[in-house]
């Protein structure tokens, strides 16, 4: 009964055609899926993947690495640019541009492998900040090839920074590389009133090259300093030129942002990078006005946004063992809570102010070096004059500005004085 059913319906042209169509369909899904197992299969036992993501301190060494090995092999590039302005008071900002893999896949060859690069990107849909990786995949199962290369990656990128200060800066909960490394702020560019350079910079040495002395006594191996003063008298700049001198990187906070929760500072205050001075700016607004109002949930999601007690806990778990120096800055000393500025959190304080008649001498020969000593008599007298012996206030971003304007010529200086404070 079954054998003449089959063989009618085998005789019929249209069902073996059917049947012939079936077959082969399933033979080629099988084999499909075969070959994808057998694609995994390969790759797992014969190939080698690395990923980095973007959070990760290698990401930007190692991108600028491969772009390096793919040097012309590779047309789809991103673009970096970095703007230099150099020391040198009067000089132009200039542009330079580097170029990374773009987002998408690459080849190189290296050390008598193929390597396939895939740089993704995907947009986060909380912080609106990208993220990215890198994922490099090769023959073979040794992962010291992969060491090696980041070793290769790391060398090259501290090379090209060597000279130069890093800037980090927070996005949700973690910290990024701002921008390209710049040129290392020079120490004797930053006029301080007497000794006050000197003694920052003993102090951080002496901090520095003793470790063990925090050790043995049990005291937590951090010191906090505090610049206060007017607005561009030069905290920050003090503080790009001390981390350049002692070849550390900054990373900046800025605690007036409307997004910082305690919970958010105690977790980037908990991974700054290595070798690294925290710098939290204006730290006066971190508390002021803080009251939490109903507006603040809508907000902060839910989140309470930061609190005193919140930033003293956070400042008091920052700890490391290369020892770690946190700068604070304020314009408003007076607003301060007396807790967030007791030693321990705060060991050094240092008023810098407005200028004295020893910075504006110096920073006439700064921009003028040129200058006679007549002519830096005269300038004196006419600041003095013009300061009402000094009484009036003047900023060194101020006369910066001024000089920045007459650069060309001292004698436009001296015709154009009485703008000192219109410019
Ligand atoms: N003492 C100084 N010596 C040299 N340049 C200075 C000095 N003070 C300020 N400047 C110049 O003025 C500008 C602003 O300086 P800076 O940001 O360091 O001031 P600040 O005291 O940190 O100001 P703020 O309190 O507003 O943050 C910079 O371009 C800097 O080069």
């Amino acid at each position: 009964m079954l054998s003449d059913l089959i063989t009618s319906l085998s005789s019929n042209p249209y069902f073996g055609a059917g049947a012939g169509l079936i077959g082969i369909g399933t033979a080629l899904a099988i084999l499909r899926r075969s070959s994808q197992y057998g694609l995994i299969f390969f790759r797992r036992q014969f190939m080698i993947t690395l990923e980095v993501p973007n959070n990760d301190i290698s990401y930007t060494w190692l991108l600028q690495w491969i772009s390096h090995q793919l040097r012309d092999s590779s047309r789809h590039l991103s673009a970096r640019t970095t703007l230099i302005k150099s020391d040198e008071p009067s000089s132009r900002i200039q542009a330079s541009y580097t170029f990374v893999p773009s987002v998408g896949t690459h080849y190189f060859h290296y050390k008598g492998k193929f390597i396939k690069v895939e740089r993704t990107r995907e947009q986060m849909i909380n912080s609106g900040v990208p993220f990215e990786s890198v994922q490099l995949t090769a023959f073979g199962q040794n992962r010291q090839f992969y060491i090696d290369m980041l070793e290769k990656a790391r060398d090259a990128a501290l090379l090209a920074n060597e000279g130069k200060t890093l800037v980090y800066v927070p996005t949700i909960n973690e910290w990024r590389l701002f921008g390209h490394p710049r040129r290392k702020r020079p120490l004797n560019s930053v006029i301080l009133d007497k000794g006050i350079r000197e003694n920052l910079i003993n102090d951080v040495e002496h901090f520095l090259s003793n470790p063990l002395w925090y050790i043995d006594r049990g005291i937590p191996y951090r010191r906090g300093y505090l610049l206060f003063g007017p607005p561009g008298s030069g905290k920050t700049s003090a503080i790009t030129a001390l981390a350049g001198h002692f070849d550390l990187s900054i990373s900046t906070l800025n605690l007036s942002q409307g997004t910082m929760t305690d919970d958010r500072l105690q977790q980037l205050l908990s991974n700054v990078p290595e070798e690294s001075i925290i710098l939290l700016e204006d730290i006066d607004a971190a508390t002021v006005g803080r009251h939490y109002e109903k507006d603040d949930a809508i907000r902060y999601q839910g989140m309470k946004p930061l609190t005193l007690s919140g930033l003293l806990n956070a400042l008091d778990g920052v700890i490391s063992t290369e020892g770690r120096i946190i700068f604070m800055t304020t314009n408003f000393i007076e607003r301060l809570d007396p807790a967030l500025i007791r030693p321990g959190r705060v060991d050094y304080k240092q008023y810098i102010g407005h200028l004295t008649p020893y910075q504006v001498e110096r920073m006439l020969i700064r921009f003028f070096p040129q200058s006679t000593r007549n002519e830096i008599n005269q300038f004196l007298n006419e600041i003095e004059r013009l300061t009402d012996n000094y009484s009036k206030e003047l900023s060194a971003a101020q006369l910066q500005g001024f000089f920045m304007y007459y650069k060309d010529s001292i004698k436009h200086v001296f015709d154009n004085i009485n703008q000192l404070y219109y410019l």
